[in-house]
Parts: structure tokens; sequence; C-alpha cells
């Protein structure tokens, strides 16, 4: 698997040191406000993971499961349901996990969908930012790393379900995409 990796682009020491300061500002944010905290399956489980152990007030954990992406590096632009949350978040104050944001797509589709279902507040700790994907105009409240323009794997990300299991961020050799 590690063979696979041309370059690693951020390591593991530098991602949990991250995700420490993250916990440090969001404890902050949401003390005494005991926040719906929502897992985007599947790229986000391990960030969640992570966060949630650094977050020192209370809250409350649910998960949903989307997709656009499949096998392919591209979105598709269709955001799939595959798993709804389990509780209401009408009246809630609402913390999405994403592991990044590339298009936007996923995000907007969510947010838009979280407010209809009238949350409170809705707002976004996202690990990596890739802003030369956007295609739609869309920031999260709290960003650990921005990305340049490549495709990444580890830490969640896939390429086309593998590579989620690496604790650091790399991009593939090219040929891995012939294959
Ligand atoms: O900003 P966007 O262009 O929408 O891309 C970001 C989304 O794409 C990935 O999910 P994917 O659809 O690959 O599902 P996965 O988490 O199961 O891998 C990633 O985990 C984000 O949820
Ligand atoms: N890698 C893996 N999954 C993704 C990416 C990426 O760069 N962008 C959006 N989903
Ligand atoms: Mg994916």
């Amino acid at each position: 698997m590690q063979n696979d990796i041309k370059e690693v682009l951020i390591s593991e020491e530098e991602i949990q040191q991250k995700i420490k300061e993250l916990g440090t500002v969001l404890s902050k944010e949401y003390a005494g406000r005991n926040p719906l905290v929502i897992c985007v399956l599947k790229g986000a489980f391990i960030f969640m993971a992570d966060l949630v152990k650094v977050i020192t007030v209370p809250l409350e954990m649910d998960f949903m499961a989307v997709s656009s992406y499949g096998a392919s590096t591209k979105s598709s632009g269709v955001v799939k349901i595959i798993k709804d949350l389990d509780v209401s978040v009408e009246g809630r104050d609402v913390l999405i996990v994403e592991d990044i944001i590339d298009s936007g797509l996923t995000l907007s589709y969510l947010i838009e969908l979280l407010r209809n279902r009238n949350a409170k507040s809705v707002s976004v700790v996202t690990l990596f930012d890739k802003p030369a994907g956007r295609t739609v105009n869309l920031e999260a409240e709290y960003t650990g790393f921005v990305l340049p323009d490549e495709f990444v794997v580890g830490y969640g990300l896939d390429y086309a379900e593998r590579y989620r299991n690496l604790p650091y961020v790399g991009v593939l050799k090219p040929e891995i995409y012939s294959n």
C-alpha cells in the first residue's frame, strides 16, 4: 500500500497536532451547547474518531453516509444518501465533520438538507480543503489544512475504496489510476 504513494503531503504527526488545535477551538465554541456532531461517512470516520476525543465538552454523535465519487477521482455531481441520520436535528446546534471539501457539492447538499430540517445552527469542520476544486461557493467554519489541487488518499480518504487506512495523506503514483 505504501509503495503506491508518490508523495506524503501531510504526515501523521502534523494531522494529530492539528486535530488537537481544532479540539481546543471547538471545546470553547460549543461549551454549554450540547452539539449534535455529525460524521459524514465513509471518509470522515477516522477524523471524527480522533476529533471527538479532544473535544472536552458534552456532545452527541450521529452518522450519515453519502457518496458522490464512487470509483472515480471526479465527483459524479449527484450526492446519494446511503444512510440517513437516526435522530432529529430540529432545534440542535449541528457540527458537520468532513474529511475534505473539494467541489463543495456534498456539503452544500447536506447543509441545505439540515437547515430545511430546522437545525438551530449548522457549522462545518473539515480536516482538508481543496479550494481549487470548488464548483459551488462554500467555506467551512473550521479548517485543518488547505491542499493543492491533486487527488489525495489516506486518513479516511479513498481511491476506489482503498487507502483509507493510511495514517497520513498523500498522492498516488500515476500508474495506479491506469490499472
Ligand atoms: O466537495 P466534494 O467534491 O463533494 O467532495 C468531498 C466529499 O467526497 C468524498 O466522499 P465520497 O463521495 O468519495 O464518499 P466516501 O466518503 O464514502 O469516500 C469526501 O469524503 C467528501 O464527503
Ligand atoms: N481524495 C479522495 N476523495 C475525495 C477527494 C480526494 O482528493 N476529493 C473529494 N473526495
Ligand atoms: Mg470517496
